[in-house]
């Protein structure tokens, strides 16, 4: 059993879906402009053979999914987890195109998976996984048509191998394949932590916002991965008190903050929050209704669901994970005033520096990590008030005015472009 609990009556694309149709009720298109925004342009499915070290052949199955291309190419991550299925991936897609659109970036929106769990691979066998995943979907990606990322079980060593994979076929080195590469082969200063670094300028504006200041509030965090780990490190320098983080193992809890240095120590040692000595362990569903200002969910869908959300307490919830919150749980922390900050807003640092890797591969001239952090909080708090904004004039929560300005943005493409009527 996974250490937290998902459960739900409905899909990631049910709930990508039900944001969708909000936000055109409110905007008032047409039921051909509804089926147009709710459909993916390309999918692909492909069975992905890997030989084992102990020499045997298993087939894994993979995915990419390009939902929207109206803006510009398909931008979004791959994920490796055993979980990914294509409905998920066609939901991940739909909210990159959302994503993209309310940051301003031209691109459309994308998503990647394949059904693995990356933890039961050794390294040369993930190599193997990812050429492999990689020289099928090759007629897909492209610097100008769809540009993978990382996501959840992937990073910086399976964009070197992608990268590697496409060059090789095209003959030259194509650095702007993928974001989220190493500095040295062409990444950006700031993409590693640019997703938690966004998640906190946001978390910090809907605390404010709330009036509760930063220095008193307490959060917990779920997941301790890329997103959450960073995000937790930011909260705690901006004086937050971070009182409980997260991952697929369990729990940990201090209530006077928990030491993120000595905890990320223990990490690197030990691969897991748990067993971290100068804390309690709590369960990890528990971390979800502890009495916070701040609730970081940073790990999967679905975990705010109508099982649990009338027992959530955090006074702000801030969707660093794509997806966390269902549609029927959103329903019910609205009706008890928690304060929900969607993903497509708070989790979009990540492709926003992405956008600033492309750009800045396109020049071939680097940013300092100075110039990309400012960029990206002036972007990242910009948009916070432009969807806040949206919010307080349509009487809509922030994920219903998030994705109506998105919306909007993709639509009047479409329309200039001649694509529909
Ligand atoms: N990376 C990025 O730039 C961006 C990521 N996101 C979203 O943020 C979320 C986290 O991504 P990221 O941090 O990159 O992923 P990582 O793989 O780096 O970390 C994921 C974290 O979540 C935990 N986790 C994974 N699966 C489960 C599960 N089934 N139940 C409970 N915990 C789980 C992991 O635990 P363990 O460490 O034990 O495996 C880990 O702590 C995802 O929703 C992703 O789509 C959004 C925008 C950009
Ligand atoms: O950096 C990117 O291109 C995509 C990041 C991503 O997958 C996401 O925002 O969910």
């Amino acid at each position: 059993m996974t250490a937290i609990e998902v459960r739900r009556a409905a899909s990631p694309l049910d709930d990508a879906r039900t944001s969708l149709g909000e936000a055109i009720d409110i905007l008032g298109y047409s039921d051909g402009m509804r089926q147009m925004l709710a459909t993916p342009r390309r999918e692909m499915t492909v069975a992905i053979p890997l030989r084992r070290d102990n020499g045997q052949v298993e087939v894994f199955t993979g995915h990419r999914v390009q939902h929207n291309l109206s803006r510009g190419p398909a931008k979004g991550g791959l994920r490796y987890s055993a979980a990914v299925d294509l409905d998920e991936v066609r939901a991940l897609a739909m909210w990159m195109t959302w994503k993209c659109a309310l940051l301003d970036v031209p691109y459309g929106g994308a998503k990647g998976g394949v059904a693995v769990d990356p933890r039961q691979l050794t390294l040369d066998e993930l190599e193997r996984l990812t050429r492999r995943y990689t020289s099928e979907i090759l007629p897909m990606i492209g610097p100008a048509r769809d540009i993978p990322a990382p996501d959840i079980g992937t990073n910086e060593q399976t964009m070197a191998w992608i990268m590697d994979t496409y060059s090789t076929n095209v003959g030259y080195t194509v650095p702007g394949v993928v974001t989220g590469k190493p500095l040295s082969l062409g990444g950006s200063r700031g993409r590693a932590s640019a997703t938690s670094r966004g998640v906190t300028v946001i978390a910090l504006e809907a605390l404010r916002h709330r009036g509760i200041e930063p220095s008193s509030a307490t959060a917990a965090v779920q997941g301790f991965g890329k997103v959450g780990r960073d995000a937790a490190r930011f909260l705690f320098e901006a004086g937050v008190r971070v009182q409980a983080v997260s991952d697929v193992d369990g729990a940990v809890f201090a209530s006077g903050g928990l030491d993120l240095d000595a905890l990320g120590e223990h990490v690197d040692l030990t691969g897991s929050v748990v067993g971290f000595a100068a804390a309690e362990p709590i369960d990890p569903a528990d971390l979800l209704e502890l009495e916070l200002g701040l609730l970081v969910p940073a790990a999967v869908e679905g975990v705010i669901h109508e099982g649990n959300a009338d027992r959530i307490r955090a006074r702000v919830v801030v969707e660093g994970a794509n997806g966390p919150t269902t549609s029927e749980a959103d329903r019910m922390l609205a009706e008890r005033d928690v304060f929900v900050v969607p993903d497509i807003l708070a989790n979009a640092g990540g492709v926003l520096v992405s956008y600033f890797e492309w750009v800045q591969g396109n020049q071939s001239y680097w940013w300092s990590q100075r110039e990309v952090e400012d960029r990206l909080r002036d972007r990242m708090s910009s948009a916070w008030h432009a969807v806040l904004e949206g919010a307080q004039q349509r009487g809509t929560s922030l994920r219903t005015a998030a994705t109506c300005i998105a919306v909007e943005r993709v639509a009047e493409a479409h329309r200039l472009r001649g694509l529909y009527p």
